[in-house]
């Protein structure tokens, strides 16, 4: 038998029965929800993971639809249950969705969503930040202050990497990695290379007139290359930032022969997810390259890391808050709310989950659809013309 968890209820007598599993940032998500006659029961026991059968409690045996978390998994247990009371919708607070068994969902008749685009800027800064940290070890140095060390500047103290007219690579330029390659572009006239299975047409052009605009100021411009393997980009980069999905294909993508491609004093970002890379062989490596450095958002085994890593000098690590800013946070509930919402409503699914801004206006009322479901067409939902 499930234990029971602790809820908080909000409009006790609406027709549909909408569970959250945490509390999530913000008013607009439970506002939005009550409007459309849905009660809304949120999660506040104090435990940070659900257990499957904690989420099973939650579910119960009438429920219509669920927002959870990417730390929750969601396989063929949650959904058959979701499904059984009469489930039929649950959304991640979250772009990624690795948690999830989209086929399991699908098989169940649950539509499934994320939250893109709300988080990218957002996502793409704390990379930024992390590569800024790792290359002028701003912790370390940190560290030596506060430990009352300093004793008076020295010509060789924390001397660390310049970014200006460096290469950054990027592996996955899709949304989230095309807008950090802007930022260093843009900040510190960094030269790209990238891989991805797609060509970024958008940021390539991108770089292109970036190049041209320094050029007619009389300064140097940045070039754009698009690798053929992600071996090239680990062998010319000087800066390398992770930013694909996590899937069978980016599984320890980073490993021990990816990281003696690298240069001995690179410096390595992973803002995307834990397993794609090798942990263990990156403590190694971070072991014996003391000049290489990374800056990690994200863990193998979350919210662990593995043996040896938290000793590392060359090491940055923050507790998985790439997409912690308020307004992103409080917009990933709203999105993630529409999509359960849409799709108890019946409404259509939004024709294009790049530009989901309209869903974000706190001032209009958001269009009637769902923002994003990832499994639309497997469901055979119909599509809204935007
Ligand atoms: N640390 C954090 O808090 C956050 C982490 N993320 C992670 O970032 C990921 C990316 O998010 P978005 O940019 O919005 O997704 P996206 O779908 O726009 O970009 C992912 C890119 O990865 C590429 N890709 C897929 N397989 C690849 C492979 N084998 N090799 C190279 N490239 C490959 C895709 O073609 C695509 O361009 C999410 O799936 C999520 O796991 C996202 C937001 C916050
Ligand atoms: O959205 C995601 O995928 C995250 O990791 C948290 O924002």
């Amino acid at each position: 038998m499930a234990k029971p968890v602790s809820i908080e209820v909000w409009n006790p007598n609406g027709k549909y029965r909408v569970v959250s599993t945490k509390p999530m940032p913000g008013t607009r998500w439970i506002n939005l929800l009550i409007e459309q006659d849905c009660r809304v029961e949120i999660c506040i026991q104090k435990k940070t993971i659900l257990s499957v059968e904690d989420i099973l409690a939650l579910i119960g045996d009438k429920c219509d639809g669920v927002i959870g978390q990417l730390t929750e998994d969601w396989g063929e247990t949650l959904f058959a249950a979701l499904s059984r009371a009469g489930g039929k919708a649950f959304s991640n607070m979250a772009v990624g969705y690795n948690n999830v068994d989209v086929n399991a969902a699908t098989k169940y008749g649950v539509a499934v969503g994320n939250t893109p685009g709300v988080l990218t800027e957002t996502t793409a800064e704390l990379a930024a930040s992390l590569s800024l940290a790792a290359s002028r070890r701003i912790v370390e140095a940190d560290e030596f202050m506060r430990a009352g060390l300093y004793d008076g500047w020295l010509p060789h103290l924390f001397v660390g990497n310049l970014l200006k007219g460096q290469t950054v690579g990027v592996i996955g330029a899709g949304r989230i990695g095309s807008a950090y390659a802007r930022m260093m572009i843009e900040g510190f006239k960094m030269n790209l290379i990238y891989y991805d299975l797609y060509q970024a047409t958008r940021l390539e052009k991108f770089v292109t007139a970036y190049g041209a605009f320094l050029k007619a100021n009389g300064e140097q411009p940045v070039t754009w290359k698009r690798a053929s393997s992600m071996d090239e980009v680990l062998r010319e980069a000087d800066v390398i930032s992770l930013h694909p999905v996590l899937d069978k294909t980016t599984y320890h993508l980073i490993n021990k022969d990816s990281l003696a491609t690298m240069k001995k004093e690179a410096i390595l970002i992973n803002c995307s997810r834990g397993p794609v890379v090798d942990e263990v062989a990156l403590v190694e490596h971070l072991k014996q390259n003391p000049m290489f450095r990374v800056g990690l958002d994200v863990f193998e085994d979350e919210p662990y890391m593995k043996p040896g890593l938290a000793e590392m000098k060359n090491a940055v690590v923050v507790p998985h808050i790439a997409s912690a800013s308020k307004w992103t946070r409080e917009g990933m509930a709203t999105l993630a709310a529409l999509n359960v919402l849409g799709k108890i409503k019946g409404y259509p699914v939004w024709g294009d989950p790049n530009r989901v801004e309209p869903f974000l206006n706190e001032n209009a009322p958001p269009p009637a659809a769902s923002p994003s479901l990832v499994n639309a067409k497997a469901l055979g939902l119909p599509t809204s013309k935007l």
